[in-house]
C-alpha cells in the first residue's frame, strides 16, 4: 500500500475536522472582537437582555431532548449553571469547584456517548455530573497544594511574561483548562462530528466566562453557544434525512428534492452494479457494501455537473441539468471506465493458526484483485415525458436494454 494510501483517510478526516471546527472558531473570535472593541451602547443594550441566556438554554435543551442528544441536555444543564452563578455569590472555594466541575464534566460528556433518557440512564449521568463536582470539591485544593512545586516556575515566567495573566487566571486553572482543552481535542478528532463539536466549544467558552466574570461577556457566549448546540442537532438531522448512511452520497430524499428544483431540460441517468448478487454471494454482504461505497464515490465524482444519489439497493440515479442524453454521454462513459479499469484489493482472511506443534509458518493475508462493472441507462425531457417518473421509466427502460446488450455499457433511451 503506498504512503499516499495510507494517508488519505487521515487526510480526510482531517479536512473534515478543519471544516466542522474553523466556522465556529471564526464565528466566536468575529463576535468577541465585536464584542470588546465595540461602544458602551452595545454593552448596555445587551444588559437589558440578562433572560436571553436562560431562553436560549431552554430552547437548546429542549430541541436536544426532542432528537435524543442527551449530552447536549446535560450541557445546557451546566451552562444554566454557570449563568445562574452570576446571580449567586459563591465562596471562593465553591467558584473555584464549580470551575474545575464545569471543566471535568465537559470532559465527560465528550468522552461518552448520547444514551436517552430513561430514569437509569438519567440518574446515571447526573449521577456522575454531580460526583465530578464534589471531587472537585473535595479534591481540587489538595492537588492544588500538591502540584505547587511543578507549577511555580511556570507562575514566574508567567509573571515576567504577561503580570496581567495571573490576575484573571491562576497557573493552576490554567494547567486544568489546557489539560481538558488537550483531552477534548484528542475525543473531537478522533470521533469528529457536530455534537463533539459543539461540546468542545461549550468546554473552552465555558472556561473564558468564569475567567471573564462580566455578565454581558457571559450573556454573549451563552446565546452563543446555545444557538451552536441547536444547529448542530439540526444539521445532523439534515444529514441523516438527505444522506445515504451506507455510501455518503445524497439519498433518494435529497433526489426528490432536487427534482423540485429542475428547469425544462435535465437528462436522468440510471446506473446499476452487474452480477451484484453474485458479488455478494462470492464474496460475502460486508465486502459487498464496500464495494457498493467505492462504486458510489466513483460517480459521485462524475464530471460535467451531473449530480448523484443512491437511489436503492446497487441503484444509482445521476441528474444532469441543463443537458441531454447526447450531451452528456461522454461524463457516463468517462465514469463506467473508471469504475470498469478500478482494481478493487480483496484482502483475503489469514487462515486460522496451526496447533503450536507444527512448525509451519501462518500463511500471511494475501490480496485478491477483483472488478465489478455497471451498466447505465440515459433518458432526458422530452415532450412525451415531461415529468420525472416517466423520464426515470425511460431510463430504466434504457438500463435493462443495457444489462440485455451485455453489460458494462451506457445506453440511450429511444426517444
Ligand atoms: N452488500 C450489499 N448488497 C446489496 C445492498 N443493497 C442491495 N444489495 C444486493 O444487490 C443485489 C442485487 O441483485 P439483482 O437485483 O438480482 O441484480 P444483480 O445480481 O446485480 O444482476 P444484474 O443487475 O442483472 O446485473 C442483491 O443480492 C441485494 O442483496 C447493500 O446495501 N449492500
Amino acid at each position: 500500500m503506498s504512503l499516499t494510501t495510507k494517508l488519505s483517510p487521515l487526510l480526510s478526516r482531517l479536512t473534515y475536522f478543519c471544516w466542522l471546527f474553523f466556522p465556529p472558531l471564526l464565528f466566536f473570535s468575529a463576535l468577541f472582537s465585536v464584542y470588546f472593541f465595540n461602544t458602551e451602547l452595545f454593552k448596555n443594550w445587551l444588559i437589558n437582555l440578562w433572560w436571553m441566556s436562560y431562553v436560549s438554554l431552554a430552547i437548546a435543551a429542549i430541541i436536544a431532548w426532542q432528537f435524543g442528544r442527551s449530552r447536549l441536555v446535560y450541557a445546557c444543564l451546566l451552562l444554566f449553571l454557570v449563568a445562574a452563578n452570576k446571580e449567586i455569590t459563591l465562596t471562593p472555594e465553591l467558584l473555584e469547584a464549580r470551575y474545575s466541575g464545569i471543566l471535568f464534566s465537559f470532559v465527560f460528556l465528550l468522552y461518552s456517548r448520547d444514551k436517552g433518557f430513561s430514569t437509569l440512564n438519567l440518574c446515571f449521568s447526573l449521577a456522575i455530573l454531580l460526583l465530578l463536582f464534589v471531587l472537585s470539591w473535595l479534591a481540587v485544593p489538595a492537588l492544588q497544594v500538591a502540584s505547587q512545586p511543578w507549577l511555580t516556575p511556570i507562575d514566574s515566567l508567567l509573571f515576567q511574561l504577561s503580570p496581567e495573566i495571573l490576575s484573571v487566571i491562576t497557573t493552576f486553572n490554567m494547567a486544568l483548562l489546557v489539560g481538558a482543552l488537550l483531552l477534548g481535542l484528542v475525543r473531537l478528532f478522533l470521533k469528529t462530528d457536530n455534537t463533539h463539536n459543539a461540546l468542545y466549544f461549550a468546554l473552552g467558552l465555558s472556561a473564558f466566562i468564569h475567567i471573564d466574570s462580566d455578565p454581558k461577556f457571559g450573556l454573549l457566549t451563552i446565546v452563543s453557544l446555545a444557538s451552536l448546540f441547536c444547529y448542530s442537532v439540526l444539521k445532523d438531522s439534515f444529514t441523516m434525512a438527505f444522506k445515504d448512511e451506507l455510501t455518503d452520497i445524497p439519498s433518494r430524499r435529497a433526489l426528490m428534492q432536487y427534482v423540485q428544483t429542475l428547469g425544462r431540460k435535465y437528462t436522468v441517468v440510471m446506473s446499476d452494479i452487474d452480477h451484484f448478487k453474485k458479488f455478494n454471494d462470492t464474496y460475502g454482504h460486508d465486502v459487498g457494501d464496500e464495494v457498493l461505497k467505492l462504486v458510489a464515490s466513483k460517480l459521485h465524482k462524475i464530471t460535467g455537473g451531473g449530480k448523484t444519489f443512491r437511489f436503492g439497493g446497487e441503484e444509482f440515479i445521476i441528474v444532469f441539468p441543463r443537458k441531454t442524453s447526447a450531451e452528456v454521454m461522454p461524463f457516463v462513459e468517462m465514469v463506467r471506465l473508471s469504475i470498469a479499469d478500478y482494481d478493487i484489493a480483496l484482502r483475503a482472511k489469514p487462515r486460522p493458526p496451526r496447533p503450536k506443534k507444527t512448525l509451519s509458518r501462518i500463511t500471511p493475508a494475501k490480496e485478491k484483485i477483483v472488478k465489478v462493472t455497471t451498466s447505465f441507462g440515459v433518458a432526458h425531457r422530452t415532450k412525451q415525458h415531461p415529468d420525472f417518473a416517466s423520464i426515470m421509466k425511460q431510463a430504466d427502460i434504457a438500463l435493462y436494454a443495457a444489462k440485455k446488450g451485455g453489460r458494462n455499457c451506457v445506453k440511450l433511451a429511444k426517444q
